[in-house]
């Protein structure tokens, strides 16, 4: 058998171990042929690939980013997975030698896994992404790396901010969920975070800075892109659109920041953590966690287990049907949200 590794959606830390993890068992263990498409879909479009065998692996658990490129780029002509869109895709693989996909990817990246499965395309996905928003898994790989990278962040800025008596603004990434800015916020005991499941007014945030400034402290405010105060009908969402025509999101610290220093007479200053918070080495759970799920991944796809995700139940991998978590969100319950909004101001 000959399978494509393809990564597509953000790059998260990781994905090279993952790899590493599903070439090491696959072409190792059950005598498959691997082959790694550059840059996601567009490399299956234009026929862009490498061999993975073992050589091909050597060494790159430990570095971020990921030795195959990833994007946006749709796997069907405007986006929309046609019966002919499908047909396409399998012409392809025909063409290219290849029985089946290993997906690399978030929520996005396992719907067309699903859309593929459901057109009698093999294809078996891996969970990758920072936003840790994928359902069918108790944690993605990369979500780790980007907390840690956020909560040192929030330590970095704590101390600045404490010695010039300023309310400190971080804003994380995260999407519709608010995972990265709920752990971050926990890990570096901010004063407020904000994430996009639970709306709050500018009166309310005010009032918790303001209880943080009459306690003597100045508080460190962590808000994820995603969030949007009550009442207001949108994000705040930077020029252009992403590969996938999607508005960029980004920018909301640079609001917030201003109407609490207007509202409280307080300093504030915005940091946008941006695209570090994706960038460098994966911490060592995220290393584990990706090659338990390159290796499940192979023995799903020696066992002919298509249409599953390798995901993270407890402490095991199980492989989960695509059809029980395509389209579904994974955001932060109200529990989780409430038992950290007590701890504010
Ligand atoms: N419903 C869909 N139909 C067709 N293609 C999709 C769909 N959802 C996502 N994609 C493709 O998968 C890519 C990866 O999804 P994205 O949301 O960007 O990242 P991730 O997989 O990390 O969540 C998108 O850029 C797009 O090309
Ligand atoms: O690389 P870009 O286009 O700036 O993407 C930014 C987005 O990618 C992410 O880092 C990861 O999202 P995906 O895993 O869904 O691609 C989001 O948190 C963020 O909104
Ligand atoms: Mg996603």
């Amino acid at each position: 058998m000959r399978i494509g590794v393809l990564c597509s959606g953000g790059d998260s830390p990781g994905m090279n171990a993952a790899i590493r993890g599903a070439v090491l068992r696959g072409v190792e263990v059950h005598g498959f042929e691997m082959v790694g498409f550059m840059d996601g879909w567009r490399g299956f479009h234009e026929g862009d690939f490498v061999e993975l065998d073992r050589l091909a692996v050597r060494g790159i658990s430990p570095l971020g980013g990921v030795m195959l490129g990833t994007s946006r780029v749709p796997p069907f002509p405007d986006g929309k997975a046609t019966p002919e869109a499908l047909r396409a895709v399998a012409a392809r693989m025909a063409e290219l030698g290849i029985d089946a996909f290993m997906l690399i990817g978030g929520n996005g990246t396992q719907t067309v896994a699903e859309l593929l499965t459901r057109a009698g395309i093999r294809a078996i996905g891996l969970p990758k992404t920072i936003d840790n928003d994928l359902a069918g898994t108790d944690y993605t790989f990369g979500f780790d790396t980007a907390v840690s990278i956020a909560a040192e962040a929030i330590d970095r800025l704590r101390t600045t901010g404490e010695s010039h008596r300023r309310c400190m603004v971080l804003e994380v990434m995260g999407r519709d969920a608010g995972w990265i800015a709920l752990n971050a916020g926990i890990a570096g005991g901010a004063q407020v975070t904000l994430i996009p499941e639970f709306p709050e007014s500018i009166e309310q945030i005010c009032d918790w800075v303001l209880s943080v400034r009459d306690r003597g402290r100045s508080s460190l405010v962590v808000v994820a892109e995603g969030f949007a105060f009550d009442g207001a009908d949108q994000v705040v969402v930077r020029e252009g659109l992403d590969g996938f025509g999607r508005p960029r999101l980004g920018g909301i610290a640079e609001v917030l920041a201003p109407l609490i220093e207007q509202r409280t007479g307080i300093e504030a200053r915005a940091t946008v953590l941006g695209h570090v918070q994706r960038g460098g080495s994966p911490t060592a759970f995220d290393r584990v966690l990706a090659t338990r799920t390159g290796i499940a991944g192979a023995n799903a796809a020696q066992e002919g287990a298509w249409g599953t995700l390798a995901g993270l139940r407890g402490d095991r991998i199980e492989m989960v049907p695509l059809s029980e978590i395509a389209g579904e969100l994974k955001t932060v319950p109200a529990d989780r949200y409430e038992e950290v909004r007590l701890t504010f101001g």
